[in-house]
């Protein structure tokens, strides 16, 4: 079916509402807006199915989250009655249509008898982790777009152990999507109909005080707390979404007297009206936390995305002056931190270890093995991270103490198994109360971290290649580096190249080629002859190449240096 075929189809389908075919219809003579909506269904990437919120295929809408559910809903059935009767668990974040978008979901499984338990109100994305685990529920879904821009929605997809689903998993969803009739295959049950039979039933109260108790057991010294309490102060802000209440919960359960949560983003809305974008990545989202800091003298921010599974950290440099850390810097401080707090309370378990991406700094490595804990790497995502801890905990290889990305996500415990920022909410406060206690700012701290494993520096370029145009170009210069193997960069030379998509290592200073653990992943990484890793890899989540330099070298002078070259080296790729 071409394009204009799928879009007539759309038109002249029933299910559509009248608004809808308006919506269709004004687009009618628009070939390319026609091609961009109806040329593919979303594909799940790293966090499920993501798309700008509008009536066509390739978007998030209602008629997609009904396909999405059916096909999932199928998958469920065919694990057998077991698995059927421990049902889904449902949550939704603050967006636009979420709740409408999260009660089709259980319209669609109660439609296939499959019961679920739904949040009586938006959630964070990792209360919804604990949950099928704390249910013994057979999956969950989640429907969030976590940081992106407001246009957005998505559909994450859980299995029983708490994670996202793994690729092979969410391939069978996608296969099945292909065979379900987008219209008239799906079984749905009104969902006031589905509450009233008992397959919806209703999660509040009693499971966030659930979730609250094991949050706060990774509070390592309350007594450090309770010790600065009166003068210590930060902001928080949850950017208009679901950490406006658990997060500032969790905090006066540590001890904390002064939160001053920044009242203008307390507000829930979907059009995050006070930010460009709610992603904790962007500095400039912090600019009313910093302008409330100042005038009560705050020590610190803190601000969640959306559905709080991202945390990120603004600290006070040596002039006072508020500046972003990096998810990497946030990570290393973190881990430091939870491995030395551990060790003085004397609960570093047997075979400790921690995970990380491999676009992740090495710094993480150095923290953990000059401390005794074992660091491995997986691919972006935490359902890779999430894997990769039930391995080694079910082999008795290894005893998961702290997982990390760089972009912003961390995951502590046993009762989650996604990037969890009210656990790290926690515990970044915990850990700033204590080296406040010392004398020392974050950044104070970071600067001695340096000073004890070494300088390190990153950055990520971000390549934006929108549209149908774009899903060319990032596929052609991807295709263009693996045609013309790089042997040098920006007239480095380049040591080791590494293929994730085969799994094939190079040794070009040896010669000689060897297979590597991880595979199956759209990823090149080159080794430099300086000690710089680089890493090329289009993201899924967005429409963009990314590329991650992770350097490191004797000064920050040194270190900045190499990434200003390679910085310029990767602007070069865009084309
Ligand atoms: O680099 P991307 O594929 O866009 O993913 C960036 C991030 O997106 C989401 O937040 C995922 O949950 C993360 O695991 C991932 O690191």
């Amino acid at each position: 079916m071409t394009y204009q075929d799928t879009y007539q189809k759309w038109l002249d389908s029933p299910a559509l509402s009248a608004g809808e075919k308006a919506e269709l219809k004004a687009i009618s003579g628009d070939d390319k807006e026609i091609e961009s909506r109806f040329f593919a269904p979303l594909e799940f990437g790293t966090a499920g199915l993501r798309g700008t919120m509008c009536v066509g295929l390739h978007n998030m809408n209602v008629h997609v989250i009904r396909h999405a559910t059916q096909a999932f809903a199928e998958v469920i059935l065919a694990e057998g009655p077991e698995a059927v009767k421990k049902g889904v668990a449902v949550c939704h974040d603050c967006r636009n249509h979420s709740r409408e978008f999260a009660e089709e979901v259980c319209a669609v499984m109660a439609g296939n008898g499959i019961p679920s338990r739904i949040f009586d109100a938006l959630r964070p994305t990792p209360e919804l982790s604990f949950a099928i685990r704390e249910y013994g529920c057979t999956a969950g879904v989640n429907v969030t777009a976590s940081h992106n821009p407001k246009e957005y929605n998505g559909y994450k997809v859980y299995w029983a152990d708490g994670a996202q689903l793994p690729p092979h998993h969410a391939d069978a969803i996608a296969k099945k999507m292909g065979e379900i009739d987008i219209f008239d295959g799906i079984k749905r049950m009104d969902y006031n109909e589905a509450v009233k039979q008992g397959l919806v039933t209703i999660m509040g109260a009693e499971t966030d005080e659930a979730f609250l108790t094991q949050v706060m057991g990774q509070a390592t010294d309350k007594a450090v707390v309770a010790k600065v309490a009166d003068q210590f102060k930060m902001v928080y802000t949850p950017f208009h979404g679901t950490g406006y209440q658990l997060i500032p919960e969790a905090l006066k359960r540590l001890g904390m007297k002064h939160v001053l949560c920044v009242p203008e983003q307390m507000v829930l809305d979907g059009n995050f009206p006070t930010v460009a974008s709610p992603n904790p990545e962007n500095p400039e989202g912090f600019a009313l936390a910093v302008a409330l800091a100042d005038k009560e003298g705050a020590d610190f921010i803190l601000g969640s995305d959306p559905d709080a599974d991202r945390v990120g950290l603004m600290v006070r440099d040596h002039t006072g002056k508020f500046i972003p850390l990096s998810g990497n810097q946030t990570g290393v401080l973190l881990l430091d931190y939870v491995i030395g707090a551990k060790k003085r309370m004397g609960t570093l378990p047997e075979k400790a270890t921690a995970l990380k991406t491999i676009v992740t700094t090495e710094m993480a490595r150095k923290v953990a093995e000059v401390n005794g804990v074992n660091m491995f790497d997986t691919f972006t995502g935490f359902k890779f991270m999430a894997e990769k801890k039930n391995a080694l905990e079910a082999s008795g290889e290894g005893k998961v103490i702290f997982s990390y990305e760089e972009s912003y996500g961390y995951m502590m415990g046993d009762y989650v198994r996604d990037k969890d920022a009210v656990t790290a909410a926690l515990v970044a406060t915990e850990m700033a109360a204590w080296y406040y206690d010392r004398g020392m700012t974050l950044y104070d701290a970071l600067q001695e971290l340096y000073a004890k494993y070494g300088d390190y520096a990153e950055k990520t370029l971000n390549l934006v290649m929108p549209g149908l145009d774009g899903l060319a170009k990032m596929a052609k210069l991807m295709a263009d580096l693996r045609e013309k193997p790089l042997t040098e960069i920006a007239g480095v030379a380049v040591t080791r190249r590494k293929d994730y998509s085969t799994g094939i290592e190079e040794d070009l200073v040896a010669g000689t080629k060897s297979e590597m653990e991880l595979k199956g992943s759209n990823v090149l990484k080159y080794k430099l002859s300086d000690g710089t890793d680089l890493v090329v890899r289009p993201s899924g989540t967005e429409p963009k190449v990314k590329v991650y330099i992770l350097a490191q070298g004797a000064g920050k002078a040194e270190c900045a240096e190499k990434v200003a070259k390679y910085e310029a080296w990767a602007e070069t790729l865009k084309g």
